[in-house]
């Protein structure tokens, strides 16, 4: 089967705005596979860390990235065989990401690895630009936000239920510059397409938002039957 003709959600937003957590809920539901393409970076940006390569290097950063020995194992990440699930979940991973995402050439080398993860029976995802240049055809495009205090409230809980120290006004001053640095870059900013439907979480359960995809994704499939 062609490529184009498997399915792909891609959901696109702001930090914590929710986005990974409905992509894998979703794509449970539908039996899709789901790619959490901010790991990517994460794990460019723990490598990095662990190499001491500042963010700032950004020749050694693709360098190192072209050859990053990253494997999926069940629901766990590892890097070079250690599993690194929880380390690349770090806000500290989070925010050396953000500045390392703004490299035309490594988003270059990471948009294969992300382009093949489109396998039948199809593909939900999540990230900054899955939508707008990832997979520009996906069947359904959804860019998922929620208010600024309200992702922060998100996120903080988060953290502690993880075990993780976390300040709420620390966390709206790291998410906002975050949010700011990925949606000011040259490269494959973070951006509402024309053709992106706009979802706004606040006051909504996680349950609501799913139920709320996986109808817009059952309307379009019956309408593209037609
Ligand atoms: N609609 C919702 N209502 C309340 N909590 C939510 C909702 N959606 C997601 N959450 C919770 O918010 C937290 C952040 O969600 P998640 O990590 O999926 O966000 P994200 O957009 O993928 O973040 P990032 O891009 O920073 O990785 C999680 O603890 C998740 O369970
Ligand atoms: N498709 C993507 C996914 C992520 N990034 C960058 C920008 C984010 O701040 C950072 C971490 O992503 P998260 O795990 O928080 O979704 O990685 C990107 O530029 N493009």
């Amino acid at each position: 089967m062609k490529n184009q003709a498997i399915p792909v959600i891609t959901l696109d937003g702001p930090s914590a705005s929710g986005k990974g957590t409905i992509a894998h809920l979703v794509a449970q539901a539908l039996g899709f596979h789901y790619l959490d393409s901010g790991v990517l970076y994460r794990l460019v940006a723990l490598a990095a860390m662990k190499h001491a390569i500042a963010a700032e290097d950004e020749p050694n950063i693709v360098a190192m990235a072209r050859c990053l020995n990253v494997s999926f194992v069940d629901a766990t990440v590892q890097l070079d065989g250690v599993d690194v699930s929880e380390a690349v979940r770090a806000e500290i991973c989070g925010e050396y990401a953000s500045r390392i995402a703004q490299y035309p050439t490594l988003r270059e080398v990471l948009l294969d690895r992300q382009r093949n993860f489109r396998e039948l029976p199809g593909l939900v995802t999540d990230g900054r630009d899955m939508g707008s240049v990832v997979f520009p055809d996906a069947t359904l495009k959804i860019y998922l936000t929620a208010d600024a205090e309200e992702r922060a409230r998100r996120r903080y809980k988060q953290l502690i239920e993880k075990g993780i120290n976390a300040n709420i006004a620390d966390l709206v001053a790291s998410l906002r510059e975050r949010d700011e640095r990925d949606s000011k870059r040259l490269a494959s900013p973070l951006q509402q397409c024309e053709d992106t439907h706009l979802l706004d979480t606040t006051g909504f359960s996680i349950d609501q938002v799913v139920n709320q995809v996986l109808s817009m994704y059952a309307d379009i499939s019956t309408t593209s039957q037609l």
